[in-house]
């Protein structure tokens, strides 16, 4: 259209430009093609129906867009049903229905608590229900007092011998549930973590399973007082989730309602443990972390795939002779801007692919009661989660900045996606606490290796993503040997001086740890270096598995190139974000830096006639990316122009509040001026 410089077909002339095969890419993206087959049929399915329609959402009041999320849920289940849906298939319908709500929970925690933390019995009562929706159950862990520190938690569940049955009670009002999804309204159970005291003795947290509302009417059990938590951030956004409030005024559960493969309470009250390692207990969260890893890169490409679109549409200022107006993508601020961020969405997704691998190891091994790999899974999924999670909030963010004012209008679709995005920082593990769970792993390592170094190549090798650190003789003294631009561009390069920047950063914090008049004050003074020294280990990890990645056979004519390339931008971005680090520890010269940013500004012309087509690879239907200003056509300015319409303050020309604010307002101010 040419009506007020809105040109779609700009889009069209972008995707012409591309260099590489956008259907390999997408398989690439997605992992295989059977996965490219079901995302799309899903996607579509979703935005084929009016049910789940979201254009306004961001304009209903919370009641009704709880009442909504009610609705699309159980749409979402009798399409499901009816539609005899596979788990892959139904979990990427919900995944495209975007609306936050209690089948998250349900689903994503509650089920996975029972499997990793209930005996064959317990699954064998509890799955089939959770299955059907006969139940609905949500994860009570967070207190009103007590979030991060899980070992602080105050509820109770106290075994009483005469009943066979366990008391639930909530003793002080810092003990009151605070902040499960699912629990406000909906969840009829919930798997409650508490204190578990028998024979006079408390054995720390354990986990029940707790009926907390009839399923005849919904109304609470007695003794359980319920709630909504109250509005969040955002218009939409999380406020179509009921995070609730629940205490417990000594409410009784049977026996086997404690969730019994880690450890039992007899018939006599005996406590029980197993040989199952106690950090199982925290097991669901090391899921939920990995599966938050993965959606990470969702959130990442969503926000990626609407500014890149928007900038090739988007122009601002001529040349000096009057000339057409330039596309705001072709300016270098905005790329070097953008194209980091459209690295980093294919940097997470490919990492989550490995994590996911790594998790589903992991509990293989745990089947056959090997726990070796329990320590690299939760580091791993710790470490990943936090660093991509706020790298992504953060880029959310600047994907707005970079669509200008448009960016900030709600029907953009980022204001949501921020607002929906950015408690993944705190939940499952608030970002800090779980870096310092890795900087314990690498300090205890840094430790031994220092002390060991001249016996480590006889003494026992770090493993896993650690194996790294096994090299520290090289490590410690090497010297990149970078001398041009383009040698940056060897992988095998990037990968020394980031292992040595890794290294070097625990080695360290080990030694002026080491000084401290004890362990705990070093640690404790050293937590903002050891923070920063975990964080430059998972982006050595992401770097790695980034690298790793292009070994593999990758078919598509071009697409591998591609690929390259983004890697080199994701790693070589971060050099340059953290020269500090990189020159303070002696891994680079000042030099080598500047050639970093050399190649940087080459690699973004390269991408530039292919960044249209690489987020068209995400294969994201126009109604998952909910934003005028990302549409697939470009046909952005009557689109945004058309929204505007639908706002509740245009439905009248005259606004309500106009007889009683706006004309006496007026009618005084004419008065006073004919005085
Ligand atoms: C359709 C499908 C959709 C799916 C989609 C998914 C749903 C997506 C929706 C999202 C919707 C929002 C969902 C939010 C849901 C919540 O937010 S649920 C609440 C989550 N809460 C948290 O994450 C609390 C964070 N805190 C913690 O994890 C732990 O307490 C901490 C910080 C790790 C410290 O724990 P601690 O007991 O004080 O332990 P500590 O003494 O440090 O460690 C004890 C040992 O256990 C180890 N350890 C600690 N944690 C672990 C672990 N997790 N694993 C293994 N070992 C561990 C330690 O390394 C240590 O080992 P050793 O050194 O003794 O060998
Ligand atoms: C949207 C949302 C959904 C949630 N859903 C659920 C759910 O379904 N089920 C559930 O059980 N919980 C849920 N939670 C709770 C969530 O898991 C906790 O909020 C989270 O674990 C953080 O704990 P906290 O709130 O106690 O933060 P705090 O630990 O109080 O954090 C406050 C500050 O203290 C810092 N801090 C804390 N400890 C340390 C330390 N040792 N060293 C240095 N700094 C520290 C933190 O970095 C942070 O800056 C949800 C939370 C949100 C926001």
């Amino acid at each position: 259209m040419a009506d007020g410089g809105g040109e779609p077909d700009q889009l069209a002339g972008e995707r012409a430009t591309a260099q590489f095969d956008v259907d390999g890419m997408k398989v690439a993206w997605a992992g295989s093609r059977h996965a490219v087959e079901v995302a799309d049929r899903m996607a579509r399915l979703v935005a084929s129906d009016p049910v789940f329609r979201k254009d306004t959402r961001t304009m209903l009041s919370r009641k009704e867009l709880f009442k909504d999320t009610l609705k699309k849920a159980a749409h979402a289940w009798k399409r499901i049903v009816e539609l005899r849906l596979t788990e892959e298939e139904a979990n990427l319908l919900r995944l495209y229905v975007d609306q936050p709500g209690y089948v998250d929970l349900h689903w994503g925690m509650f089920v996975p608590a029972i499997k990793g933390q209930g005996t064959e019995e317990q699954q064998k009562k509890w799955l089939p229900m959770a299955y059907k929706f006969q139940i609905i159950g949500c994860y009570a862990q967070t207190e009103l007092g007590h979030g991060s520190n899980v070992q602080g938690l105050e509820t109770t569940a106290t075994f009483d011998p005469s009943a066979d049955e366990f008391v639930m009670h909530s003793p002080t009002l810092t003990s009151s549930k605070w902040w499960p999804g699912g629990l406000g309204k909906a969840s009829t159970h919930a798997v409650v973590y508490a204190r578990l005291i028998t024979e006079g003795k408390d054995y720390g947290i354990h986990g029940f399973i707790v009926q907390l509302r009839s399923l005849d009417d919904h109304s609470p059990l007695p003794g359980v007082t319920l709630g909504d938590i109250g509005g969040k951030f955002g218009s939409g956004a999380y406020n179509s989730m009921d995070n609730g409030v629940l205490r417990f005024d000594h409410v009784r559960i049977p026996r086997d309602q404690m969730l019994m493969r880690l450890s039992q309470v007899t018939r006599e009250g005996k406590y029980v443990h197993s040989d199952v390692p106690k950090q199982l207990l925290y097991g669901t969260m090391v899921y939920v972390r990995q599966t938050i890893v993965a959606d990470a890169s969702k959130a990442l490409s969503r926000a990626v795939c609407i500014a890149v679109r928007y900038s090739a549409i988007r122009k601002q200022f001529g040349s000096q002779d009057g000339g057409p107006e330039t596309q705001v993508l072709n300016y270098k601020t905005q790329q070097s801007r953008l194209f980091p961020l459209l690295a980093s969405a294919y940097a997470y997704r490919f990492v989550g692919q490995w994590l996911k691998w790594l998790y589903t190891d992991v509990t293989q091994k745990l089947e056959a009661k090997d726990y070796s790999t329990l320590p690299e899974a939760h580091a791993c999924t710790a470490g990943l989660k936090s660093v991509t999670t706020s790298a992504t909030a953060d880029a959310i963010e600047e994907c707005r900045k970079l669509c200008g004012g448009h960016g900030y209008l709600n029907s953009s679709g980022l204001p949501e996606l921020f607002a929906v995005y950015v408690p993944a920082c705190t939940y499952e593990g608030d970002n800090v606490v779980l870096l310092l769970q890795v900087s314990v792993v690498l300090h205890l390592v840094a430790r031994f290796l220092m002390k060991t170094v001249a016996q480590v190549a006889t003494g026992k090798q770090p493993v896993g993503t650690i194996a790294y650190m096994g090299n520290i003789q090289h490590l410690m003294q090497c010297k990149s040997a970078v001398n041009t631009a383009e040698d940056w561009l060897n992988p095998a390069a990037i990968k020394e001086v980031f292992e040595a920047r890794a290294l070097r950063m625990a080695v360290n914090c080990a030694q002026n740890i080491s000084k401290a008049p004890s362990q705990e004050e070093g640690f404790s003074e050293l937590s903002p270096d050891l923070l920063e020294a975990a964080v430059a280990h998972v982006q050595l990890i992401i770097v790695t598995k980034f690298i790793e990645k292009l070994q593999e056979d990758i078919p598509g004519p071009g697409v591998k190139e591609q690929l390259q390339k983004l890697c080199s931008i994701y790693a070589l971005h971060l050099l340059h974000k953290h020269l500090g680090d990189f020159l303070s520890t002696g891994c680079i010269t000042a030099r080598q830096g500047a050639l970093a940013n050399e190649l940087l500004g080459k690699l973004y012309a390269q991408v530039r006639p292919n960044a249209v087509a690489l987020v068209d690879a995400f294969d994201y239907t126009d109604h998952y990316l909910g934003s005028v200003l990302g549409r697939y056509d470009g046909d952005v300015y009557p689109a945004l122009y058309e929204e505007a319409w639908k706002d509740p303050l245009n439905e009248t020309v005259v606004p309500d509040g106009y007889q009683e604010h706006l004309r006496p307002l007026l009618k005084q101010q004419l008065k006073l001026s004919r005085l």
